[in-house]
């Protein structure tokens, strides 16, 4: 693992920025397009880790796809049942979306599943999702054992059919499923669902968490054509899917609002105004709640309206960081933009606190432990509860800034490094997960405002 030198400067930072495309929407065109009847051409979709691998397991489902890298654009030949054998073995990497969105549907096409991953992945929750299937006739063990970084792909779980499904029954298939450790078991449940025989009824109990990427998935199935019903209590909410064929017409991904947390954070730190041309108008993704953030942290935000189409620029005066203010996020609902915001808060004079995000535990990493040891390690105090952090004084002292094979915890050591000369990160290409380009398009950001020595790795 190389290790990066991250950059610092001094003055203010200005510049444009176009963001590529989010890997959320990216991987749920995939999967739907792929169980679709006829090719869809995706336009500007995410290229990394996370997405090729998505496309070689639905490839393993006889799916095939054909990038041309001119027109930024990704052909999609939809899944071929007959290529499909009955045991199939698909690698997820370190990818939730990828280990989870593609369980319940590969289960549609063969007997026994086996899904690989990284060592990492070992200690990701899956149990909930896996519980579910079970409720639908399947078995499942799960392998938790840790195993070395270096063990390279090992199987995480497999499952297998045990009863038939309810074939004679006419009532839709119904699964409970709990959504308090990731959103995702929902999800996957819900992007596969009008594939059983009867539809699929799904009764999520509450608390669900990341609630925008729920919203993400219903709003994908339904520009696929889907037809769902939504029902809400105190409790729980049900989600029934008809029976039906997947049919996304042609789709333009949008740039990666989460991703773009960590030039928001630069602008934020240094000072300085930030352009991003391709920041959409409407949107059901996370990230876009930086326009708020930004704003409650000092900065200033200006977004298209209807009649300038999209865009946004995010201006911050120097010196917000240096604000005493207490502030209390709750990013239950946006848990993805957590370890940028940390890096923020790591930054700030005043006592910052996040909550409803204990199941960040369960993420790329522990990502509460993680935020914590590297703010110990930069010289500054914070502390984790349950299902919070709680930053108490700002990092002073470089160090090297481990990422833990997470792309977000590398980003929070590259926002961190600009203002404290001397931070290094021990993996940036971890990175590759979502943004391959983050290095080159960091330094792009940068550049302008670096001192000419500071330009080398
Ligand atoms: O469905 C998705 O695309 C995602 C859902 C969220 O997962 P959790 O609900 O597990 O936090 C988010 O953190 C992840 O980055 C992407
Ligand atoms: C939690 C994340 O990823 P995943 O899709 O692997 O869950 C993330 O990108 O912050």
């Amino acid at each position: 693992m190389p290790t990066w030198n991250a950059p610092s400067v001094n003055t203010p930072i200005a510049g444009a920025l176009a963001l590529p495309g989010s890997k959320s929407l990216t991987n749920r065109f995939l999967i739907l397009a792929a169980q679709g009847s006829h090719e869809v051409t995706i336009q500007q979709p995410l290229e990394a880790r996370d997405t090729q691998l998505m496309q070689a397991a639905l490839g393993a489902l006889g799916a095939s796809f054909d990038f041309d890298d001119k027109t930024q654009s990704l052909r999609i030949v939809p899944i071929n049942k007959q290529a499909v054998p009955k045991e199939l073995t698909i690698e997820g990497g370190l990818a939730g979306t990828v280990i989870r969105f593609l369980t319940p549907l590969a289960l549609q096409y063969c007997e026994k599943l086996t899904v690989l991953g990284d060592p990492a992945a070992r200690k990701r929750p899956i149990r909930p999702l896996l519980n579910s299937l079970a409720q639908l006739g399947y078995d499942f063990e799960v392998f938790e054992e840790p195993v070395p970084d270096e063990a390279g792909p090992v199987p995480l779980f497999e499952v297998r059919k045990s009863t038939p499904l309810n074939a004679e029954d006419t009532s839709p298939n119904r699964v409970d499923v709990e959504a308090k450790a990731s959103s995702q078991f929902l999800s996957a449940l819900l992007l596969s669902a009008a594939g059983w025989p009867q539809g699929l009824e799904i009764c999520a109990k509450r608390p669900i968490i990341s609630g925008t990427h729920v919203d993400m998935t219903l709003d994908s199935l339904t520009q696929a054509g889907i037809t769902l019903q939504v029902e809400e209590t105190a409790e729980s909410v049900t989600y029934r899917v008809a029976p039906g064929r997947p049919q996304l017409d042609q789709m333009t991904v949008e740039a990666d609002l989460s991703n773009a947390g960590p030039f928001i954070a630069a602008i934020w730190a240094c000072g300085g105004k930030l352009a991003i041309p391709n920041w959409p108008a409407q949107t059901t993704q996370a990230g876009d709640y930086w326009r708020e953030l930004f704003s409650i942290l000092g900065g200033k935000v200006s977004t298209a309206t209807e009649d300038h189409g999209q865009g946004a620029v995010f201006t911050a005066p120097e010196g917000l960081r240096t604000n005493e203010e207490y502030l209390e996020f709750d990013l239950q609902a946006h848990g993805e933009l957590t370890p940028t915001l940390a890096a923020m808060a790591a930054l700030r004079q005043g006592k910052t606190k996040i909550t409803g995000i204990g199941h960040l535990r369960g993420h790329e990493t522990d990502r509460l432990a993680a935020i914590v040891n590297e703010v110990k390690r930069l010289g500054g105090e914070a502390e984790a509860g349950e299902d919070f952090l709680l930053f108490h004084a700002p990092v002073t002292t470089p160090a090297q800034v481990h990422a833990y094979h997470d792309h977000r915890m590398a980003t929070f050591g590259a926002i961190i490094g600009l203002v404290l000369p001397g931070v290094q990160v021990d993996d940036i290409d971890a990175t590759t997960k979502t943004m391959p380009t983050f290095k080159d398009l960091w330094a792009q950001l940068v550049a302008p405002a670096l001192p000419e020595s500071n330009l080398s790795e």
